[in-house]
This record gives structure tokens, C-alpha cells and sequence, in this order.
């Protein structure tokens, strides 16, 4: 029986403007948080139950109860000295999960590292079962399956009554993603779970949030083996935000290193007190009366070849990469600038803003222009002139590097959904492709229903919609109790 449990939670992520930009530390992307969030609870128990295993110092059971196959078992045997052993115990039967087991091999060992050694063995006993359970919201994966399998039809109401952390059926390898950064949520929100039941760090302070930070990074871009720009793990950990990459080169000898090593060199790599993690997030999220709406499109991209080929045609095109970036990355910043403006004019006058925004919303962004001038609507105006060029510009991008970042199926879409009144932009988020669109709306039933009803009736391609909203918070600690129900299936 579990002694005690903790939980942690992350929110999943969506990447408006700075695709492939944001891999360049001279530009930023703009990304914002969701309501749907990654769930990680770490429940323990001491040597003594019955089920303990003998010779390990911990061994951790993990379970994603969504998937089938999905149950992993690990034992760490040396209790002090690093390097120790950390051993897949079902890497056999049921297949590695690369994310799961750096997360608790380089956790585990950075928490040793930050414990004396007296704490560290009292935590050891404390933790000598762990039960971890992993929970993604629905919206993580397409939950399309899930209602024609309960004869339901495609639409909200209908997503709306799935039950929570809904199975999907489906092994984690066969299942169909929606882009929000499954990965990146739930790596997060592990190591801060681990973290925090260590008493090495709490999601709630600013330290806590740093070092879970630079941890979630480090574990991510391992398990993946790639250094991508960070922005979904900086996401994770703090929501909604401008954000500008670290320098890769804090990963270099870390990732090159043997898993003994980096079980030596975690502590110095995370605490870094030189200020080589030097990504900058600079917080966002939507102002008062704008709302985003999300649809998973049904045909899928693989974002790595697409991202490798725009890297690649860059780097054979300086020149003309260089203007093209420096032109596209006036146009996000526009956004952005813009975006905060609607804040200032805001708290200004609330009232007028109100009122405006009433106004535009029975009425094409195309059209705002002709209702009488005043700040809002200038400024909404041009958001959504500046993202139309943010648009041409990504899907100039695209045809110079081969790759379709907005391809044609996307662009009707997109402009179907941007004719509509109220809507201030429509686009491709991240890296683009035939995955997802977003888009930005004037908040009001109507707009939302008007959307709703275009992608039900979308022949070209299958739109499904996404419940989730925009949301503000990072990474926090959960009450594990709320989630119980939902684990004990
Ligand atoms: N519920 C879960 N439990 C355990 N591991 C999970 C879970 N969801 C995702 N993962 C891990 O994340 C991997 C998927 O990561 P990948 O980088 O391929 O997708 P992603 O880019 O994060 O996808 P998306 O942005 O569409 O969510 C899975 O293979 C698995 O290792
Ligand atoms: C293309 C890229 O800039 C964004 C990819 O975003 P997404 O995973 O498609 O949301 C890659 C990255 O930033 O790691």
C-alpha cells in the first residue's frame, strides 16, 4: 500500500508564430499554454510490502493506463555510489519508453546529488517502491476512434462527454497525436513530480520552476536525441510566452557523454551558475476577449524530415534564407507588439474596448476597417493584416525549401475560417504541415458555433476539434486524491 503520493501537472503547448525561426537564438516564438494538460503521479512505499523487489534500492512501476502495453518496470541497485545500475526491466517484453526512463535515471540522480547522504538513504527507504502513473487530457490524442467506436458524432458536445484520461485503445506507438507536445508535457511533468517528492524542488517557486527547467530540457532532448529549439518543454514548465532559445552548446558534452557519466555530470549541468541556460521567456498570454479554438486535421506531417528539409535549404541559401527570416520575424514581433497593445488599450478604457470588440464581431477582419476609427480597431486590424503576412510568408518558405509548411488543403481552410466574422487570425501552428490549425477568435458563442459548424461540414479534409483552451499556468502540484479515481482502472 502507497505511504504517500505526489502530483504535478503541464500543460501542452501551441507555437502561433517563430516556427523554424525559433531554432535560431536570434528569433523568438510565441507560444501559448493549454488547458490540456500531462498528469504524473509518484506514489511510494517502503521496502517492506510484499511486493518489493530484492536487490534493488528502487524499483519504479510505471503505468500509462490510456494504452495498451503501456506498463514499465525499472530498478536502480546501487543506493550511493554513481555511477549506479538503472536497469529497463521489461525492456523486452513490452519496449523501451526513452522519455519515462531518462526522466527517472537522470532524476533520481540529480536528486542524490542535491540530498545528503543521510537524506538521500532515509528517502531511499521512504521510495523503495515507487507506482507511477502517467495521464494525458484527450485532447493529447485523437479521440476520433473513440466516438464512431460509442456511434457519437464529431463534435464538442460529443468530446465533451468522453470520460477523462479517455483509453484510446491503442498501444503508444500506433496512437494518433494532436501536436500539443505530448512528449514534452509529460516529461515535465515528471521530473517535477520526482522533484518534488525528493523535497528537491517545487513546481510552485521560481527555483523550483528553473531547475525543473533545465532538467526537463536535458532528459528531453536526450530521449529524443536531438536538440530541437526547447520551446515545448519551456512551455511545460511555464505556459504562455515569448520565447528565445538557449544555446544548444550547454548540451554538447553532456549528450555525448556515457549514461555512467551523466549520472556525474547532471548536478553542475542543472545548477549552472554561468548562465549557459540562457533562453528567455517573457510571459503572454491572450488579452481580455480573445480566445483560441483548435482542430486536429486528420491527414498528418512528419515534422522532423519537414524540419530537417527548411534547415537544409537555409543552409544552401544563406542569402536568401537570411532575408526571408529577417522579413518573417518582423511580421511575428508585429503580432506579438500588437497582441500586447490590445492589453494596453484594455486598461485604458475597458468599457470602449468591450464595445469594439462587440462590433467586430459580426463583421470579417477584411471589414473592420470600414466601422468608425478608433485604436482597437486599427490595432485589430492590422494583427490580422500582420498574420496574413506571417502566412505568405511561411508558405513562401515552404515552396523555396520543398516542403509544405502551409500546404494548399491548409490554405483553404485557413481562409475559409478567417472569412468568418470575429475571427482575428487562422494558421498552421509549429512546424505546420496537415496536422493542425489554430485559430484566434473574438470570444462570443456565435464565432465559436460558426467555426464549429465550417469544420463539421468540411469535406476536404477530417477537421476534429480540440476541447482545450488557452490557459496561463505552468507546471503545478496537483491534489493526487482528485486524480485517484482515474488511476485505479
Ligand atoms: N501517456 C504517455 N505515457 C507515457 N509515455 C508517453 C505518453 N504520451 C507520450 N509518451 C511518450 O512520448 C512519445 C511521443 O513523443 P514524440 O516526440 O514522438 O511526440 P510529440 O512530438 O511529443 O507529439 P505531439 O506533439 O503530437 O504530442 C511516446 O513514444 C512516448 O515515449
Ligand atoms: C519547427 C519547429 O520550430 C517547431 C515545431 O513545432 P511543433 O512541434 O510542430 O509544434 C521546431 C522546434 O522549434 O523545435
Amino acid at each position: 500500500m502507497a505511504t504517500s503520493a505526489v502530483a504535478v501537472s503541464a500543460p501542452g503547448k501551441v507555437l502561433i508564430t517563430g516556427g523554424y525561426l525559433v531554432l535560431d537564438p536570434a528569433y523568438r516564438g510565441l507560444v501559448l499554454g493549454t488547458d490540456a494538460r500531462f498528469y504524473a503521479i509518484v506514489r511510494a512505499a517502503p521496502a517492506s510490502t510484499p511486493t518489493s523487489q530484492s536487490g534493488a534500492a528502487i524499483t519504479v512501476h510505471v503505468d500509462a493506463p490510456q494504452f495498451t502495453g503501456a506498463r514499465w518496470t525499472y530498478a536502480l541497485t546501487a543506493s550511493e555510489d554513481i555511477p549506479w545500475r538503472f536497469d529497463d526491466l521489461t525492456a523486452q517484453a513490452v519496449g523501451r519508453n526513452p522519455f519515462v526512463q531518462t526522466v527517472l535515471r537522470l532524476t533520481l540522480a540529480y536528486a542524490a546529488r542535491q540530498l545528503s547522504a543521510t537524506a538521500w538513504r532515509q528517502k531511499l527507504a521512504e521510495y523503495a517502491q515507487m507506482h507511477v502513473t502517467i495521464l494525458g487530457d484527450n485532447d493529447f490524442y485523437s479521440q476520433r476512434q473513440q466516438l464512431a467506436t460509442r456511434g457519437l458524432p464529431v463534435s464538442r458536445d460529443a468530446l465533451a462527454s468522453l470520460p477523462r484520461f479517455c483509453a484510446t485503445g491503442s498501444s503508444l506507438r500506433d496512437v494518433h497525436k494532436t501536436g500539443l507536445g505530448s512528449s514534452a508535457a509529460l516529461t515535465t511533468a515528471l521530473v517535477a513530480a520526482l522533484l518534488l517528492c525528493f523535497d528537491v524542488a517545487h513546481p510552485d517557486n521560481p527555483d523550483g520552476r528553473r531547475i525543473a527547467h533545465n532538467l526537463a530540457q536535458a532528459c528531453h532532448c536526450y530521449a529524443q536525441g536531438k536538440v530541437g529549439s526547447g520551446f515545448d518543454v519551456s512551455s511545460a514548465v511555464f505556459a504562455g510566452h515569448a520565447y528565445r532559445r538557449f544555446a544548444p552548446a550547454i548540451l554538447s558534452e553532456f549528450l555525448a557523454a556515457s549514461e555512467d557519466d551523466q549520472q556525474t555530470l547532471i548536478s553542475t549541468l542543472i545548477n549552472d551558475q554561468d548562465r549557459r541556460w540562457n533562453s528567455v521567456v517573457d510571459a503572454f498570454h491572450l488579452p481580455p476577449g480573445l480566445t483560441l479554438v483548435m482542430a486536429d486535421v486528420d491527414a498528418g506531417s512528419h515534422t522532423p524530415s519537414m524540419v530537417s528539409k527548411v534547415l537544409a535549404w537555409r543552409k544552401a541559401h544563406p542569402e536568401a534564407a537570411d532575408a526571408l527570416w529577417k522579413d518573417l520575424n518582423a511580421h511575428n514581433e508585429h503580432v506579438l507588439e500588437l497582441l500586447r497593445a490590445l492589453y494596453a488599450h484594455h486598461d485604458a478604457d475597458s468599457a470602449t474596448y468591450q464595445a469594439t470588440l462587440d462590433a467586430c464581431r459580426a463583421l470579417p477582419a477584411e471589414e473592420w476597417s470600414t466601422l468608425p476609427s478608433s485604436n482597437v480597431i486599427h490595432t485589430l486590424s492590422e494583427i490580422q493584416a500582420a498574420f496574413q503576412n506571417v502566412r505568405m510568408l511561411l508558405r513562401r518558405m515552404g515552396e523555396l525549401a520543398g516542403v509544405p509548411v502551409e500546404p494548399v488543403g491548409q490554405t483553404r481552410l485557413l481562409d475559409a475560417c478567417q472569412a468568418i466574422p470575429g475571427v482575428v487570425m487562422a494558421g498552421v501552428p509549429g512546424a505546420g504541415g496537415d496536422d493542425a490549425v489554430f485559430c484566434i477568435l473574438l470570444s462570443g458563442d456565435k464565432v465559436e458555433q460558426a467555426i464549429a459548424s465550417l469544420w463539421s461540414t468540411w469535406t476536404e479534409a477530417r477537421v476534429t476539434p480540440l476541447l482545450c483552451a488557452e490557459a496561463a499556468d505552468g507546471i503545478r502540484a496537483e491534489d493526487w486524491k482528485q486524480l485517484e479515481p482515474s488511476t485505479s482502472q
